[in-house]
């Protein structure tokens, strides 16, 4: 589906995510559940292009952007950014990348993310990938992952779990519903080392083969 954005970049010649058929995977789960770690090992074994949202976020904060030090604060405060400034970010990402198949990690963040980046980009994801951990083994990992982030303190942990928590929950719904949703337990038969990561729930259609 084209977008307002999409015809004014034909004007001006550049390439738009409408000329491009792109396959992506939403890699979901709580702060410190293991996301960025198994996207690592899936490029490595499945050729796909690795878009951590947060990270595009840091980089766009750190790069001096208008939108520095509102992203700055959100993140402090474990809030959500605003929709439209994650998904141009991971727009310039994916044209900007010679791949066609990507794994998106930590977007969407909630229902309205999800919809929108829909609506502007008109990619539906393949399937998603959700890394289920408890809150007590997540809060370990975080206080224990020494990157320096100004997010990885009990403080703001604790205001991810509480915002982050059920919007993620409604968003999985929904994609229970649309039988796009990959449990952790059925990703550990493929990755070995996803051994700590504590299943539950869930019989769905399994479609790892054809990634
Ligand atoms: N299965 C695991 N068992 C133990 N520690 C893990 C596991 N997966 C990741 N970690 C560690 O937990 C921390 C958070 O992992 P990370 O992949 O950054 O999480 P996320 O991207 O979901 O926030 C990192 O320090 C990582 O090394
Ligand atoms: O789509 C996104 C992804 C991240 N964030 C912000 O970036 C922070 C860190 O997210 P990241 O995915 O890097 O880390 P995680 O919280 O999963 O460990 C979040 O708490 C949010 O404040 C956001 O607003 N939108």
């Amino acid at each position: 589906m084209a977008t307002v954005s999409d015809a004014a970049n034909k004007e001006n010649n550049e390439s738009t995510l409408a000329d491009r058929k792109v396959t992506v995977i939403f890699v979901l789960g709580g702060p410190g559940s293991g996301k960025g770690t198994q996207c690592a090992n899936i490029v490595q074994h499945y050729g796909y292009t690795h878009l951590s949202a947060g990270d595009l976020l840091r980089a766009e904060r750190d790069s001096g952007s208008e939108n520095g030090t509102m992203i700055d604060n959100m993140i402090k405060e474990g809030k959500i950014v605003p929709s439209e400034v994650t998904i141009k970010l991971l727009e310039r990402a994916i044209l900007e990348t010679n791949n066609d198949k990507f794994l998106i990690d930590g977007f969407p963040r909630n229902e309205e993310n999800r919809a929108a980046f829909e609506s502007v980009t008109g990619i539906e994801p393949r399937f998603v990938l959700f890394f289920d951990c408890s809150e007590e083994e997540m809060e370990r990992r975080l206080l224990s992952r020494n990157q320096g982030r100004t997010d990885d303190n009990i403080e703001t942990i604790k205001k991810r779990f509480k915002f982050g928590g059920l919007m993620l929950q409604s968003l999985l719904k929904k994609f229970l519903m649309r039988l796009r949703l990959v449990l952790s337990h059925l990703v550990k038969r493929l990755l070995p080392s996803c051994s700590t990561i504590h299943p539950r729930i869930c019989d769905l259609k399994y479609r790892w083969s054809n990634i």
